[in-house]
């Protein structure tokens, strides 16, 4: 009996310890990390009223003015003295009445405006972006406590598989689901251990990967079928198995097990089951890592052309959000050649198809970069 896909993801949230370990790192290269503590700012930023135009300030003691002359002159972003009633901008000078003068606050930019001292800038926990660098620097933080970095190894299961650099005979099969769930972990956030590839016997598959050392998690891809090494491991130990089988197609054979403290993801080995499988479960175990919640940066929209549903599982339909609508690609199982036409993907419902125009809510793989 398959697990239900919010079950596996519960499981993930419930057994999985999110990493501790943090180190400090410049300005720089926290962007994109998970800030290991809440960040308050030392100062207001700006420290002291400033001018938003360059013109003249009128003090609350000259008020009415009769005229301009000799006004002192502030250029934009200098110092307001205490007791200005306004800025009058320089253009304003020859078509405005002085009389008309009254105290107004709007080329003014207040003390604090931006950031009040002991703000929290930055959540614990939180992924450090662009615009959280601004704060940062703003406040002349030029370095982070950070998590340590996810290390994840990856592991094509696999009596046909070859590494990239190899030359192919016959029936030989190049490691390609590692090396895009390689690449794809490292746009998530987490380094790349190493990429290696095993024969599907339990002795060889025991010894790689007990031969991982420093890493924070496995994923491995492939011997999932139930004649197939990986598949029989998952019963016997040493391996602690989680769950096996998540209701989602494809990928329905993924499997979660520990090998002593380490989580070890266990994906099926055909591209399309192993790379979607990936985008949900593996995803979900570099969040945990990073301690982090649900996926971000969801949009709601509509599909441009009917889905079909499966009967007993989710179904995990990659495809092409033009910022109109989600163009659903189809896929058959054991395809490699697709998403690198897609820019995202879509979780549907057990056994509920979606007609053309109904909402879905679209995951961008660039929600992670
Ligand atoms: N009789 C049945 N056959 C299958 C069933 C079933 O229920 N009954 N389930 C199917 C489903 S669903 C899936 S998914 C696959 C799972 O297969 P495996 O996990 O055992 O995958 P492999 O046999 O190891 O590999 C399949 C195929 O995929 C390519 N491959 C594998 N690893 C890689 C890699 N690292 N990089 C690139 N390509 C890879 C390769 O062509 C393999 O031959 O089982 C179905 N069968
Ligand atoms: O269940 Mo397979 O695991 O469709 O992709």
């Amino acid at each position: 009996m398959k697990l239900s896909l919010s079950d596996a993801l519960a499981h993930i949230a419930s057994c999985i310890t999110p990493l501790q370990t943090a180190e400090t790192v410049p300005l720089m290269k926290a962007f994109g990390r998970i800030s290991a503590e809440p960040v308050l700012a030392h100062f207001s930023v700006p420290p002291f009223p400033i001018s938003l135009r360059d013109g003249k300030i009128v003090p609350y003691g000259a008020l009415p003015l009769t005229s301009f002359e000799g006004l002192a002159s502030i250029s934009t972003g200098g110092r307001v003295p205490e007791n200005t009633a306004c800025i009058v901008e320089n253009e304003a000078l020859s078509t405005c009445d002085p009389a008309s003068i009254v105290p107004e606050d709007s080329f003014i930019k207040a003390q604090g405006e931006d950031i009040t001292k002991g703000e929290c800038l930055v959540q614990k926990g939180q992924k450090i972006g662009p615009f959280d660098i601004t704060n940062l620097a703003s406040q002349g933080m030029h370095t982070l406590r950070v998590i340590k970095e996810a290390r994840i190894a990856y592991v094509g299961i696999g009596d046909e598989l070859i590494d990239v650099q190899e030359a192919p005979k016959t029936g030989h099969i190049y490691n390609s689901n590692a090396y895009t769930m390689a690449a794809r972990g490292e746009m998530m956030g987490a380094r790349t251990a190493t990429i290696t590839h095993t024969s599907d016997t339990p002795e060889a598959i025991l010894a790689t990967l007990g031969a991982l050392h420093n890493v924070d998690a496995i994923i491995t891809s492939g011997g999932m079928s139930a004649q197939d090494a990986m598949h029989s491991l998952l019963d016997s130990g040493p391996l602690r198995t989680l769950f096996k089988g998540v209701a989602m197609a494809p990928a329905g054979l993924t499997a979660l097990s520990f090998l002593d403290t380490t989580p070890v993801v266990h994906l099926p080995g055909l591209p399309m089951s192993s790379l979607l499988g990936f985008e949900v479960i593996g995803a979900a175990l570099i969040r945990q890592l990073y301690g982090m919640d649900e996926a971000q940066g969801l949009i709601t929209t509509i599909t441009a052309s009917s889905i079909k549903a499966h009967p007993y599982s989710q179904s995990i339909v990659p495809g092409f959000f033009d910022g109109r609508a989600f163009h659903p690609k189809q896929i058959a199982a054991g395809m490699i050649n697709v998403l690198n036409h897609c820019n995202g993907f879509i979780l549907t419902e057990t056994n509920r198809p979606l007609n053309t125009g109904e909402g879905v809510t679209f995951r961008s793989f660039l929600a992670w970069s």
